[in-house]
């Protein structure tokens, strides 16, 4: 950084990078690239009632929980959105997000329309939504099989939902085609970079912006 730039100019209000897709188009494998290369932005963890994937771990993954403590969660208010999917419970918790926002940190988030929805509701100017669509329906669905991680009735039921999730694509801000990820993966962070400098994020500009002035 140059010496005469103040950092007080830098400061700003972080932003909810949202990615909603249908099931297997790829929101985890871009979410952990991502996440990867970037200092500045962190996962939202999700709550959920659906059973542990192999190799998914506790706190990491998801919060893996029970019906009835999901229940508590939402009464005691600790959800900012929450959405059944798939036949089962799906929730962000709120804690992690106000503090990320707060601190400039960005916040990464992998849920569906529905949860997107209740964010555009609740928290519109730092939301950045991104639909990502897979190439084909036939590569959607080889995804899921090659993924193998679900048995062939679930990879059915979410093969039968895809079209619903998708009928929801014009309700985002950006909409990022699947098929080669290095090139998926430059548009969503070309994407979080010019979001990044949207100016009704940049907090301290106020400040830089007037001292400059008084400088002429
Ligand atoms: N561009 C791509 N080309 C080929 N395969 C891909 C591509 N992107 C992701 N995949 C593969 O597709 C499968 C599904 O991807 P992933 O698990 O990231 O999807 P998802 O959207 O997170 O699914 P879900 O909503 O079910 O969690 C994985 O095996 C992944 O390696
Ligand atoms: N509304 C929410 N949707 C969520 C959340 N966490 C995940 N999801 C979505 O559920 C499906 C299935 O996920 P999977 O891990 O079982 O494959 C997928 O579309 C996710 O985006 C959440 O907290 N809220």
């Amino acid at each position: 950084m140059s010496p005469e730039v103040e950092t007080e100019a830098l400061t700003r209000r972080g932003l909810m990078l949202v990615l909603s897709s249908p099931s297997g188009a790829g929101k985890t494998t871009i979410s952990r690239a991502l996440l990867k290369e970037d200092d500045n932005l962190v996962m939202s963890v999700s709550a959920t009632t659906r059973p542990r994937r192999p190799g998914e771990q506790d706190g990491k993954d998801y919060f893996f929980v029970e019906p009835v403590d999901f229940n508590l969660m939402i009464n005691r208010d600790e959800l900012l959105e929450h959405a059944k999917v798939f036949s089962h419970y799906y929730g962000t918790p709120r804690g992690p997000v106000e503090d990320a926002l707060s601190e400039g940190q960005d916040i990464l988030f992998d849920i569906d329309w529905q949860g997107t929805q209740q964010l555009a509701h609740k928290a519109r100017t730092d939301l950045v939504s991104v639909f990502i669509l897979p190439p084909s329906t036939e590569a959607l669905e080889k995804r899921l099989k090659t993924r193998a991680q679900d048995p062939a009735e679930v990879i059915d039921q979410r093969m039968s939902k895809a079209a619903e999730e998708i009928s929801h694509w014009s309700e985002y801000d950006y909409v990022v085609i699947n098929d080669d990820l290095d090139r998926c993966l430059a548009e969503v962070k070309a994407i979080l970079t010019a979001e990044r400098v949207r100016r009704t994020r940049r907090t301290g500009l106020i400040q830089f912006v007037s001292r400059l002035r008084e400088g002429y």
